[in-house]
């Protein structure tokens, strides 16, 4: 035998052992966990295989359900088999800020893994070096001073908004949804991207289908997890190359943005354009990235693809979910403050514990747990919220919450892994609300009571949202 191949052999065999030693070893910390895990309270398993998948019905609506239930009946805290993977929920706010607050726990749960391929390692996916580098780039193009420059751009697609409401106000009521994904998605185009792309009507449509499909693969995936992984999900999963699709789709898309931002894009005019604050530079999101590219080397076009797909979809999915329930409620109520509450876009988070966490009852949970944070569920909790199903907006007077806890609204999350683009979002819906209610007295048509909630990656209705928009004038 040569010695090159000699050498080959050697280098794959400690590949090999390493492998090994490494899965063991992640073997052992799960059976550990597990046998700590299983004390918890939780539904009953159906075999090894199953866990608790049948509890859990059979439909995003059953499940979403089934979420609400578990709350319920094992509150404040309980455990979930999804087959092999054991989670732990956590549903009141005193263990929520535990999580939240401590940086140790920054890594996003196994859920998020279900979207590396689409959003790869974001902003909102990664972890540890990675995103406090990201972040601290980031930061700066959310300040007050860029926000304020984004507001004639929320205006101008605010009014576009109106134009198709009273084209729409005709109709004896308007599926709002679409409109609304509309409107979200070319503010977050002309505000963060900083480019006045114009879509094609028919690519803008093609990536608001793949995204909504994603939220059916996603709840295929979770209820089957053996299909998170890559090899699981290429032999078991019925939606692989639909999946490859809808990703490719949502991919070009925000590789035109960046394309066209590309053209015009120059280092100086974005400085000057975009004003100096205490001497800092403040740039829009994606002049900041192209310019860190160029500058600095911090970030190379791949890291860039990938905080624009997650800022694509973030940025827009987000508010538009709030902004349809928004406008059901005030419909239904002619008031606006407590919707994020009782309707959060994001309804759960997940993080993985990056060390041992005694729980306010006493649980010990063991370093990398996955645990869910039911931000739906803290928002109903009867003991901060007195029938938490009412619309009620004095909730939110000064009075009312001074002495409630800061993780008991948690709409944007909280402590350092909080949303970036929280201020963003409330300026954006505010210019939307107002100009919707200057021009349209609006008529209920849904109702809290007739919708159907579904598990979805953001909070969605199982059918479109429909008002009736009565022009004022
Ligand atoms: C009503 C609208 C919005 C709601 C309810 C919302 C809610 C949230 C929540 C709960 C998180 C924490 C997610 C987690 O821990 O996994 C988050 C993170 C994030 N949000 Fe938002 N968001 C909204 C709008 C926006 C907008 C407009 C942008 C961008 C312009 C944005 C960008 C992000 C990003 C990048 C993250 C990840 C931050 C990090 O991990 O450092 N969001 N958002």
């Amino acid at each position: 035998m040569n010695t090159v191949l000699q050498i080959n052999l050697v280098i794959v065999f400690i590949l090999l052992a390493l492998y090994i030693l490494r899965s063991l070893q992640t073997l052992y910390i799960s059976i550990k966990n597990h046998v700590k895990l299983q004390k918890l309270p939780g539904p009953p398993r159906y075999g090894i295989i199953k866990g608790n998948v049948p509890y859990l019905g059979d439909s995003p609506e059953v499940l979403f359900q089934q979420l609400r239930q578990a709350a319920k009946e094992f509150y404040p805290v309980y455990r979930f088999y999804v087959a092999h993977k054991i989670s732990v929920h956590l549903v009141t706010h005193q263990d929520c800020e535990l999580v939240m607050s401590n940086p140790i726990h920054n890594e996003k749960g196994y859920v998020y893994k279900m979207t590396h391929k689409w959003l790869k390692f974001g902003l909102l996916t990664s972890f540890g070096q990675k995103w406090q580098i990201r972040r601290k780039i980031l930061t700066p193009a959310f300040h007050f001073n860029i926000l304020q420059g984004f507001v004639s751009v929320f205006n101008e697609q605010t009014e576009q908004l109106i134009d198709a409401l009273k084209d729409e106000s005709k109709k004896s009521y308007v599926e709002i949804n679409s409109l609304i994904t509309q409107f979200t998605l070319k503010t977050i185009t002309e505000t963060a991207m900083g480019t006045k792309f114009n879509f094609q009507r028919k690519n803008e449509r093609n990536y608001e289908k793949a995204l909504h499909d994603m939220g059916k693969i996603f709840y295929h995936k979770f209820t089957h997890p053996w299909c998170i992984e890559e090899i699981g999900n290429f032999l078991f999963s019925p939606f692989f190359f639909e999946e490859r699709k809808n990703t490719k789709t949502m991919h070009q898309f925000s590789k035109e943005v960046i394309q066209e931002k590309e053209k015009t894009f120059n280092d100086e005019e974005a400085t000057e354009e975009h004003s100096v604050y205490k001497g800092k530079k403040r740039r829009a999101m994606l002049d900041l990235l192209l310019s860190a590219k160029k500058n600095e080397s911090a970030i190379d076009d791949d890291g860039i693809q990938e905080e624009v797909v997650t800022f694509m979809f973030e940025g827009h999915d987000t508010t538009a979910a709030a902004l349809s329930f928004m406008l059901m409620l005030l419909a239904n109520n002619e008031n606006v403050q407590e919707s994020l509450r009782l309707y959060p876009s994001v309804y759960f988070i997940s993080r993985i514990l990056g060390e041992d966490l005694r729980l306010t009852n006493g649980y010990l949970l063991p370093k990398s747990t996955n645990v869910f944070i039911h931000i739906y569920d803290v928002h109903r909790n009867p003991d901060v919220y007195p029938d938490p199903e009412r619309f009620d907006p004095d909730r939110f007077l000064p009075e009312n919450c001074q002495n409630r806890h800061p993780y008991a609204y948690l709409p944007f999350s909280a402590g350092p892994r909080n949303c970036i683009g929280q201020k963003f979002a409330i300026l954006e819906l505010k210019a939307a609300v107002c100009a919707i209610l200057s021009n349209f007295v609006l008529e209920p048509i849904d109702t809290q009571e007739n919708i159907k909630l579904v598990a979805d990656i953001v909070l969605r209705t199982k059918e479109d949202i429909k008002i009736k928009f009565i022009p004022r004038f």
